[in-house]
């Protein structure tokens, strides 16, 4: 290298300062996702310690919102691959396909198919800016070393005919293969990456369309594999989180005595509803009297037993209102603020990708019809969970303005700070499954966890709820701020760790890491926090010595 490269040392800290100097030159979004992308290929250590240090100033960049914008833009942008793709030409070959992988030892692999990215819809192979940036947060909040991440996207086809018909795609120009095809394939990548990595890879699911995504999930959980869906899981211990939040700030009713309005009753919302029914049963709720509380709402109004057109999936059939309730929902049709208006909720989640669906007509009869309930010091909870930003259902200023600062507000994509008139400002808090996914994984991997239970993720969600501190709660911020990712996704890591070994989902190899555990009760013990720490990866360079080791002797 002597020549080749400017005398002068730098240590990691310089070239990360230099980075970020660099990257704040960037004029757009979209150009620093690119320019940090770049830097990924050419020093993975550089830019995961620029993670470590600063994901707050990239999470915009390398996750929601900026890499939507790159996903759409993925084929005219690629310059090196990233990630693994399989196709459906690979069905018979994928184990070939998958020993083209340089890594020999993976401990996570994030797939995706790309037919749900975000609340874009279908970008088919385009996807693969989600898988990539999940496994950049594993690595940058959770500290898993990059090489046990594999990112991979599944190309069945696209049906987007606008991506098809790019001259640039990089994805196969054909509509989505389904049907036992798709699942023969699935399949074929389940077994392959296992028999590769081994019975503990954690295979995590990303945005897929719901069809796919429950049944998969079940699927390979009833078969005892270490996997979770991110949209379904991850969302519904986040949420689950940010509702327990709330209930430490004055004036916000108590979960058990509310409604709770569910706009968009897809993988999002009906993972939450789920973990929320658990949460009231452990809080000695009967499950019927839990479900009472929900109500859904989808494209086609409220759901409902015997309505007409399609057929309820199990999922929301699960959730349907009884037919005594048909003449609300016929009188509700399609309209948000008349849902509103006859279910009284205290609670308006949205996750519907659909783009200021909370009109000023919507947050103000919320506002109104808890204050009537609950009494006028009464705050009603208002979560946007749609990504990317352009798809939230409102903004956090909106919220705030349409009740008086009465709201409590939460975002899928982060909003800015909003001054209230006083003088101090809210803080809006993120939503994100971003808040739980790389400490799940952390917490399987340390744990070599057989399964990922619904009751790890309720321990996620709670680990989640005992970090927010008081100051964050003062300013109205019903979740950990997102600059503490990292101590968030160890705190989560630890309740995974401690919920798989109390619940028998730990792995002798997991188990006999964790041994030093004096005890397995109690909240994050400081033993399993050191030893999670212990899988973090440190950012660091290895010492260079000028003219030893490199130089080719002749
Ligand atoms: N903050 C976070 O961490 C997360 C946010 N999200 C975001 O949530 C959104 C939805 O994701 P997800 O649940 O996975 O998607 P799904 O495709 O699984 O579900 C979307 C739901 O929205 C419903 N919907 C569509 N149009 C309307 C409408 N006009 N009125 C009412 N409901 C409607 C659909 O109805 P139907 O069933 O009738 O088709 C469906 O139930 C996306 O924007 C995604 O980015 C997702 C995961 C995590
Ligand atoms: C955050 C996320 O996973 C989504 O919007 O799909
Ligand atoms: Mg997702």
């Amino acid at each position: 290298m002597q020549g080749l490269i400017p005398p002068g040392q730098s240590d990691l800290q310089c070239e990360v300062d230099r980075a970020h100097a660099a990257l704040s030159k960037c004029c757009s979004p979209l150009d620093k996702y690119q320019a940090v992308m770049n830097l990924k290929e050419t020093n993975g250590d550089c830019f995961y310690g620029l993670m470590a240090q600063r994901l707050v100033d990239y999470l915009p960049i390398i996750y929601t919102p900026a890499v939507g914008e790159a996903c759409q833009q993925w084929s005219s942008l690629l310059a090196r691959p990233q990630g693994l793709y399989i196709s459906i030409s690979d069905l018979g070959n994928v184990a070939n396909v998958l020993y083209n992988w340089p890594e020999e030892d993976v401990r996570i692999a994030i797939l995706t198919d790309g037919e749900r990215i975000l609340g874009l819809g279908d970008l088919g192979c385009n996807g693969m800016g989600i898988p990539v940036g999940k496994a950049t947060v594993h690595t940058a909040a959770g500290g898993i070393h990059p090489r046990y991440t594999l990112p991979i996207t599944i190309d069945v086809g696209c049906n987007r005919r606008s991506i098809r018909e790019d001259p640039f795609y990089v994805g196969l120009r054909q509509e989505r293969v389904r049907g036992d095809k798709y699942d023969e394939l699935v399949d074929e990548i389940v077994d392959c990456l296992r028999q590769r990595y081994g019975p503990s890879l954690v295979i995590h699911w990303e945005d897929f369309a719901a069809s796919n995504a429950f049944r998969l999930l079940a699927k390979y959980r009833e078969r005892g594999y270490a996997t979770f869906n991110d949209d379904i899981q991850a969302t519904a211990a986040v949420t689950l989180g940010a509702l327990m939040g709330a209930q430490r700030l004055p004036g916000v009713p108590p979960l058990r005595q509310q409604a709770f309005l569910f706009f968009g009753a897809g993988q999002a919302n009906l993972g939450a509803a789920q973990l929320l029914v658990r949460a009231l049963a452990e809080e000695g709720v009967p499950e019927e009297d839990a479900k009472r509380q929900i109500w859904l709402m989808d494209s086609q109004g409220i759901v409902y037993t015997g309505r007409k057109g399609r057929q309820l999936t199990p999922q929301k059939e699960a959730f349907a209102r009884s037919q005594a309730d048909t003449g609300l929902a016929e009188q509700v049709g399609k309209d948000l603020s008349k849902a509103v208006g006859l279910i009284r909720p205290a609670t308006l989640i949205g996750a519907a990708a659909q783009g200021g669906a909370f009109s000023e007509g919507v947050v103000r009869a919320l506002n109104q019809v808890t204050q009537e309930t609950f009494g006028e010091n009464a705050r009603p909870a208002v979560f946007a969970l749609s990504n990317p930003v352009e798809e939230a259902e409102c903004t956090a200023q909106q919220a705030y303005d349409w009740t008086d600062g009465a709201a409590v507000f939460a975002s899928g994509t982060a909003f800015a700070p909003v001054r209230r008139n006083d003088g101090s400002t809210f803080l809006p808090g993120q939503c994100n499954n971003c808040l739980v996914f790389p400490g799940v994984a952390l917490g399987c991997v340390a744990a070599g966890a057989t399964e990922v239970a619904d009751s790890m993720m309720l321990a996620a969600a709670r680990a989640i709820g005992r970090k927010l501190t008081s100051d964050e709660l003062q300013r109205d911020s019903v979740l950990p701020r997102i600059e503490r990712l990292s101590e968030i996704a160890r705190a989560v890591g630890a309740a995974v760790s401690l919920e798989a070994i109390a619940s028998n989902k730990a792995s002798p190899s997991g188990l006999s890491a964790l041994r030093c555990l004096p005890e397995l009760g109690g909240t994050e013990p400081s033993e399993l926090l050191q030893l999670a720490e212990g899988c973090i990866r440190q950012m660091q360079y290895d010492p260079f010595v000028p003219g030893s080791g490199l130089r080719t002797s002749g």
